[in-house]
């Protein structure tokens, strides 16, 4: 039942959690000081979601910038959602994967971009968006640490995932040349799963905070000597070329991305259900196993996938983050539960979260929000 492990590190500023799945280190990456630090920005309003006075942008301006400055912290101070469509918070600009996975999972939905994770999440809870879409972890890159901390430090619920096959391209702008190129920029999982292609063209690697917002840096100053690492669809958006298709360095490249809401849904057993749970555990050799040897585990001889971290476990608290297919309505996943707890076997700490989301059907809250999209389909 249980189908994926990760170990987290807290504190959050010392997050390390990794899941095994692939031996792809994330490449090292710099921020471009180029770029205003938005991240310390507390200052506008919504209404210049939809202002093309963008500083950066502005100068330097082409037709590339009509499209709505991403949701910054402040804004969601000063803001309400009108209620009209469902608004579903991304992070990103336009042409992130990270739209297309809110778009694929809610089609009708008004997709609200957001600069920083933590935008989005705070943008659903101040009731600006009916929901967040969050990547989670990737099948090349691994874990999206950031937002499996701003998970626990937020008090939204997981109300579906959607998984969203990755293709990246290589873009540029037209006239340029694959040989003209000496960097690439893109967000630091989409340069990772990417690694053995840039190594063999020979670019060397810039980390920005999404993919489209390098093919938007590339197109809105005109470069030449770099290209980036983005979606076919951000390349329309921002008016480059595609100097190469599919060069992820594996073509099954799978981001899964979570579906945040104020709501929790409750547990059913009609749908296919799968349940999260967030724990930390005593210190002590084998507790993990111990903790997940639930004699209840249906499929126990699946093997689960685990991540450990040799360096120094004695100097850090470990969270381990675990997705079992059932709901908390069945009795096997309450007796997985009750297990995990049972105060004879001590060594789990305490058991921070539980979210509970279906797998199989689009949460009936975004329908009645939406209207009539019945043969919406969450899932892959
Ligand atoms: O940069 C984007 O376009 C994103 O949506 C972010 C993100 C990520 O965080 O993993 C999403 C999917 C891809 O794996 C690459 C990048």
């Amino acid at each position: 039942m249980a189908t994926a492990t990760s170990i987290v590190r807290s504190p959050a500023a010392l997050l390390f959690a990794k899941v095994t799945v692939s031996d792809h280190k994330p490449t090292p990456t710099i921020q471009i000081s180029r770029f205003p630090s938005k991240r310390s920005c507390f200052t506008a309003l919504l209404s210049s979601l939809h202002d093309n006075n963008d500083d950066d942008d502005n100068n330097n301006n082409n037709n590339v910038i009509s499209h709505p400055k991403p949701l910054s912290s402040s804004q969601l101070f000063n803001s309400v959602s009108n209620g009209s469509r469902l608004r579903v918070a991304y992070q990103g600009v336009r042409g992130a994967y990270s739209e297309a996975a809110a778009e694929k999972a809610y089609p009708n939905c008004e997709t609200v971009p957001c600069d920083q994770f933590d935008s989005a999440f705070q943008a659903v809870e101040k009731w600006l968006v009916d929901r967040a879409v969050l990547p989670i972890e990737n099948s090349l890159g691994g874990s999206i640490h950031r937002n499996y901390d701003l998970l626990l430090r937020h008090s939204l619920h997981i109300v579906g995932e959607v998984k969203l096959a990755v293709q990246h391209c290589l873009v540029a702008n037209h006239g340029v040349q694959l040989e003209d190129l000496s960097r690439v920029l893109s967000h630091p999982q989409a340069l990772a799963q990417c690694e053995n292609t840039l190594t063999k063209i020979g670019l060397s690697r810039e980390a920005v905070d999404d993919t489209a917002l390098a093919a938007k840096h590339v197109a809105l100053h005109k470069l030449k000597d770099t290209g980036a690492v983005a979606s076919s669809s951000a390349a329309k958006i921002y008016g480059l070329n595609i100097l190469a298709q599919n060069i992820q360095d594996d073509c099954d490249n799978v981001t899964r991305f979570l579906i945040l809401a104020r709501e929790p849904i409750i547990p059913g057993i009609q749908n296919p259900f799968k349940t999260s749970i967030v724990f930390s555990l005593e210190e002590g050799p084998g507790v993990l196993f111990k903790a997940l040897a639930i004699e209840s585990r249906p499929l126990r001889n699946q093997p689960l996938r685990a991540a450990d971290d040799n360096n120094g476990s004695k100097y850090f608290d470990y969270l381990f983050y675990v997705d079992f297919e059932a709901s908390m309505a069945e009795e096997r996943a309450q007796n997985a539960l009750r297990h995990l707890k049972d105060p004879g076997r001590v060594f789990v700490i305490e058991i921070r979260h539980w979210f509970g989301f279906e797998t199989a059907a689009v949460d009936s809250q975004a329908i009645a929000l939406q209207g009539n999209v019945g043969n919406v389909s969450l899932w892959l």
